[in-house]
């Protein structure tokens, strides 16, 4: 089932265009990586949809509803934005206090158990926390919450390694356990990518990639070797993108039958989802039309 469903969604800001005919379907129960460029519209569409932006056009349903002034579906999404803003005379006590409130399915054990974790102390007032501190207690509430529908808009400012690695391995084991839908905006693919189900990229407010991770893992392999041995494999195959060095090649083909590229002496390695991600946004490499066209990069 599609706890949101964006219709033809397009947001502009002045001369802007944000977003533009945004139409995308998000599974309940997965984790949904939400990537792109700066200013792309991540934060943008996260903001339409819980309703703290109105689309210029188009259609926003979550959990079946139009979010805007809908208690039924706000009271189901937790929104754990960068840099959050508290009231100045709270602690982390007061945050947590209510979070309690404000999210039915809160787990005091859990957030209990995280602030430890996350080494912050209760007493703290919030203006006073470091930058990673802040964004661990967004983190905190944002598991806590349990709520149907997390998202999380780069929580991971200012976190060190080690609390990043303890946020993406507590949203693992506690998704387990009580499986919710997720949203996570990142700039960290890598770190990322084995927690995501599925991705959408933005660029440029549209939409470029919408697909289950498991598809796209397999979808693009990198074959390297000697030129004529590479061009040689390469010709059987469809090649999304090439890069020469001397007498070396590299190429990005899509869907090479494993074996096959060894069976020549070449190498094979997967493309991560990170370099997938960069090659969407970064050229026509993953657009249809390139494919029988493939770009030459010359390195020097
Ligand atoms: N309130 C606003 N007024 C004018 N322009 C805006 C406003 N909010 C966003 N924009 C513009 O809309 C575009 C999308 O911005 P958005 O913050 O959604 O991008 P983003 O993908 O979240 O970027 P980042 O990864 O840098 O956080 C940008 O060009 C931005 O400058």
């Amino acid at each position: 089932m599609s706890i949101i469903e964006l219709t033809d969604v397009t947001k502009r800001f002045g001369d802007v265009n944000a977003l533009t005919d945004v139409s995308i379907r998000l599974e309940e129960n997965a984790i949904h990586g939400l990537l792109g460029r700066n200013g792309a519209g991540k934060t943008t569409l996260m903001q339409i949809l819980t309703a703290q932006a109105f689309a210029t056009s188009g259609e926003v349903r979550a959990f079946g509803e139009d979010p805007w002034e809908n208690a039924r579906v706000l009271d189901r999404i937790c929104f754990i934005r960068e840099g959050q803003h508290y009231p100045d005379n709270f602690t982390v006590r007061h945050v947590l206090t209510a979070a309690r409130i404000s999210f039915a399915e809160w787990d005091d054990e859990l957030a209990t158990d995280l602030v430890e974790q996350f080494r912050l102390r209760t007493g703290q007032r919030v203006k006073k926390l470091s930058r990673g501190q802040l964004s661990a207690v967004g983190v905190v509430v944002g598991l806590a919450s349990r709520a149907p529908l997390t998202i999380f808009d780069e929580p991971y400012l200012g976190l060190d390694a080690v609390a990043r690695q303890l946020f993406y391995d507590r949203l693992l084991a506690d998704y387990s356990e009580h499986p919710r839908t997720v949203v996570l905006s990142t700039h960290l693919i890598d770190e990322v990518s084995n927690l995501l189900d599925h991705v959408v990229v933005l660029d440029q407010g549209r939409v470029i990639l919408d697909e289950d991770t498991d598809v796209l893992r397999g979808s693009l392999v990198v074959v390297s070797g000697p030129r004529a041995a590479v061009d040689d494999f390469a010709a059987a195959h469809e090649v999304v993108h090439r890069e020469n060095l001397g007498g070396f090649t590299r190429v990005t083909v899509r869907g090479a039958p494993a074996g096959a590229a060894e069976r020549q002496g070449l190498r094979l390695e997967p493309v991560s989802l990170q370099q997938l991600v960069v090659r969407a946004t970064t050229g026509p490499a993953l657009r249809p039309e390139a494919i029988s066209h493939p770009e030459e990069v010359h390195l020097s």
